[in-house]
């Protein structure tokens, strides 16, 4: 029986990106994994970390050879250097989701596993990036996708993603709150085999508003929406003030969380499974998960970055893939 394949991107390549992927083959995956990214650079960092590891994944009779890793090769534009940024090869980072993309588009990838970029230097390359699930979005023609982190036992959605915090309060409108609560809801049955998700919703502003006193957002934008779609059967409950939503015995009320904002959930979800959480991104036509941490470019090409995070990510891909619960 042919296993399943995902595209795995290898990420930044000043990043710890290609180290975790170098990573990959001390496992045996119920899956065909083919590492995306400049297949010299990822060779020489496989030398600094595995140095046991051969990059070639088929043996010269083209039999798959056990334990080693295969590569699509996209090009650097330069010479890239661990823990150095180079703006000039943020283009080729770009190229690496493009290649990745196209091949859950047609058929050729199951899914595809991210490991992480450096926004900025996109940015300083020229062009505007805020963050894969943005970039995804677009690719995919997607008008509205949800990024959602797993670990801890938790599951963190957020209404608004990479946005300045001053933003924030007028991003919350009742579409995207509606559009949002939706896109969560139908893939935590569809794709995390829910079948009645209970939601937690969190305030925007502290002790929830407090009745009006502390903010009008609860008042006027979220408590509406919450009416309108517990009348359409959603098991939503909220707004409830976010210092106390993450304490275990509210936790435990509910399958998922829905933050307002990404600093007001990420941090709960990041302080208890950092290293082994995983961001999958929701409301998307094509499977991808990604690692719950950045670039780190102070480990990169240390052999010290930890590759529980990317390993979980693939995990839990293969198991969308499958419908499984993950
Ligand atoms: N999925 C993604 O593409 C993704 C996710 C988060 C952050 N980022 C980007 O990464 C860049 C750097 O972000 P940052 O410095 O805030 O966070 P970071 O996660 O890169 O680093 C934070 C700390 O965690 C450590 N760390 C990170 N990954 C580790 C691993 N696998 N093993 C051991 N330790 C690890 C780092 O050494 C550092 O001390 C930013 O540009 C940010 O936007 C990308
Ligand atoms: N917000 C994510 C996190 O903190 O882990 C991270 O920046 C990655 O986001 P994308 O998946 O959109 O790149």
């Amino acid at each position: 029986m042919s296993l399943p394949t995902f595209a795995i991107t290898s990420g930044e390549p000043a990043g710890v990106g290609p180290d975790l992927c170098a990573a990959l083959p001390r496992r045996e995956w119920p899956a065909r994994l083919v590492v995306i990214g400049d297949r010299e650079m990822i060779a020489a960092r496989i030398h600094a970390v595995e140095p046991a590891l051969d990059i070639l994944a088929y043996q010269p009779d083209g039999a798959p050879r056990p334990g080693a890793l295969e590569v699509l090769h996209v090009p650097l534009a330069v010479a890239a250097t661990a823990g150095r940024l180079e703006p000039l090869n943020g283009r080729y980072v770009l190229d690496v989701l493009d290649r990745a993309i196209a091949g859950c588009k047609s058929g050729e990838f199951a899914g595809m596993v991210t490991a992480p970029v450096h926004k900025g230097i996109i940015c300083d390359a020229g062009v505007p990036f805020s963050g894969h699930t943005e970039y995804l979005a677009e690719a995919t023609a997607t008008p509205l996708v949800v990024m959602m982190l797993v670990g801890g036992g938790m599951r963190v959605a957020l209404a608004t993603t990479h946005l300045p915090l001053k933003d924030v309060p007028a991003a919350i409108t009742r579409p995207l709150l509606t559009d949002t609560l939706r896109i969560l809801h139908q893939d935590l049955k569809a794709r995390f085999g829910l079948a009645a998700p209970r939601i937690l919703v969190a305030g925007l502003n502290p002790h929830a508003g407090e009745g009006g006193h502390m903010g009008m957002e609860e008042i006027e934008v979220i408590t509406p929406v919450l009416e309108a779609l517990r009348a359409e059967g959603m098991d939503l409950r909220g707004p409830l003030p976010a210092d106390t939503l993450f304490v275990p015995h509210t936790l435990e009320q509910g399958d998922a969380v829905l933050a307002m904002f990404h600093d007001q959930g990420l941090p709960v979800l990041k302080h208890a499974s950092f290293g082994g959480g995983v961001n999958v991104t929701l409301g998307l036509p094509i499977i991808r998960t990604s690692v719950d941490h950045g670039t780190a470019l102070d480990l990169a090409g240390s052999g010290r970055a930890d590759p529980g995070s990317l390993f979980a990510a693939v995990e839990l891909a293969i198991a969308m893939a499958k419908g499984r619960r993950p």
